[in-house]
């Protein structure tokens, strides 16, 4: 027999219609509950420069197939700024030093190297169009501008801060849209006259190799500003002088544009969808971060274990571990992540033994009782001492990690996500 009378539908029934209009809603509710559930949003904190978005382009290469070509020309066009850049720095501040160079002295065939390198404009020679447009290249220069420096000179507090709490920002800071006057190209006194690119890659690479007051004034990168990645800008810097270079993985890795605002970047692992907030460090951006404390997963603090002899961009009179500390303090025991747990990067470990040689780490924290110039001992310090700050209990996770390395981050990420998805898994009941 066929269907009886009594499961018979009246397909054009109010009623039926509205219960079946309900059954639809309740099913896309439980749907958007299951991709809620299977969601996370994963907050990457930390002072300028620590390497939060390093970690992040470690993140796209492993789970977004890499760079475009866009990206690689634009990092090539800001390198090369920050390789000639980088370059006049070092012959001012070992002015300033009072270092002794070989390419001050008349008459030596690195002295027309030095004035070919200060003379030269490296923003003018760039094509703004590849390069993130004017206003991205007037918000760049600030760092090389005397103005600029003048500014945070006059802005400085002297103080560590944490600097996020309280003030809701979310547009550009008064210093990146204020007028620029690129006020390092000036102190040469001369205009560019018309060297080409691949002349001042040369002129870079020979003062880098052979003048010993260069190298010396290297040394002591801690006591100014100095692009992280400058050394291995100078040894590759006749790749950038090529006007359609386009950077390799490892020169993009290596290579900085600070993060200005938030951005977000989404890809999906094992059905869980990833949500990855990148918040500019600096002081200034960090007014803006509380837009995007609402439902974290999980917050990763990176923090540059090698800066414990640096000050900070923004404000020359403050250490950057000091900082550093004071912002995990903060985050760690606020309210927006009480029940929110914590990964900790303790990164930058190449860069921390070569620097121990060079600069105890007591001058700095004279309450350091490990072996001098110790790796194992100073990471163990600087993990108590953040680990101590955790006045609500909350679990952190610790890695040491060196986010320029492909390889090595591959493992920690791998762990860490995998970490997430199962906690996450457990706290929304589906496992
Ligand atoms: N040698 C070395 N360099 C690193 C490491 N991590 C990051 N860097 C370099 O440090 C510089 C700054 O890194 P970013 O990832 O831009 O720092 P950030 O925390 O995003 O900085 P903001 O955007 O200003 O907050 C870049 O030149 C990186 O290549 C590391 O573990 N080792
Ligand atoms: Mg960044």
């Amino acid at each position: 027999m066929g269907c009886n009378a009594s499961s018979s539908i009246n397909e054009s029934d109010p009623e039926y219609l509205e219960k079946l209009q309900n059954s639809k809603v309740e099913q896309m509710l439980m749907q958007s509950q299951q991709t809620e559930k299977n969601q996370v949003k994963l907050l990457l904190l930390g002072a300028g420069e620590s390497g939060k978005s390093t970690v992040l382009k470690q993140m796209k290469l492993l789970h977004k197939g890499g760079f475009t070509s866009q990206e690689r020309l634009l990092y090539s066009n800001v390198i090369w700024a920050d390789t000639v850049g980088s370059m006049q720095t070092l012959i001012i501040q070992a002015r300033k030093l009072g270092i002794p160079l070989k390419c001050d002295l008349p008459g030596s065939e690195l002295y027309q190297f030095k004035k070919k390198v200060l003379a030269y404009k490296a923003l003018d020679s760039i094509d703004a169009s590849k390069a993130g447009g004017v206003s991205f290249l007037k918000n760049y220069v600030l760092k090389y501008s005397e103005n600029g420096a003048a500014k945070r000179k006059m802005m400085s507090t002297g103080k560590a801060n944490a600097g996020w709490e309280g003030t809701v920002e979310m547009e550009g800071s008064q210093e990146e849209s204020e007028e620029v006057i690129p006020g390092l190209y000036e102190l040469s006194g001369r205009s560019d006259i018309g060297f080409s690119k691949a002349q001042i890659a040369e002129a870079i690479q020979k003062l880098w190799q052979n003048d010993d007051g260069i190298q010396t004034c290297f040394q002591k990168n801690h006591l100014f500003q100095l692009e992280g990645s400058a050394a291995y800008y100078f040894e590759h810097a006749h790749l950038y002088a090529q006007d359609e270079y386009l950077c390799t993985d490892e020169d993009i890795l290596k290579g900085r544009i600070k993060t200005t605002g938030i951005t977000e970047t989404n890809f999906l692992l094992n059905d869980t969808k990833f949500k990855i907030l990148d918040a500019g460090g600096q002081r200034s951006e960090r007014k803006k971060w509380i837009h995007c404390f609402q439902d974290i997963t999980c917050a990763l603090f990176v923090l540059a274990v090698s800066e414990y002899d640096q000050m900070l961009f923004e404000d020359e009179r403050v250490n950057r571990m000091h900082e550093a500390i004071m912002l995990f303090e903060s985050l760690c025991n606020s309210k927006w992540f009480a029940n929110t747990p914590f990964i900790l990067f303790l990164n930058k470990v190449d860069l921390l033994e070569d620097k121990l040689r060079r600069s105890p780490l007591r001058k700095y924290f004279p309450d350091y009782k490990g072996k001098t110039n110790d790796l194992e001992d100073t990471l163990q310090y600087f993990e108590k001492l953040f680990l101590s700050l955790n006045r609500a209990n909350k679990p952190i996770y610790v890695h040491r990690t060196c986010a320029t390395d492909t390889e090595s981050m591959k493992f920690v990420l791998t762990a860490i996500t995998d970490m997430i998805i199962q906690q996450n898994l457990k706290k929304s009941g589906l496992m």
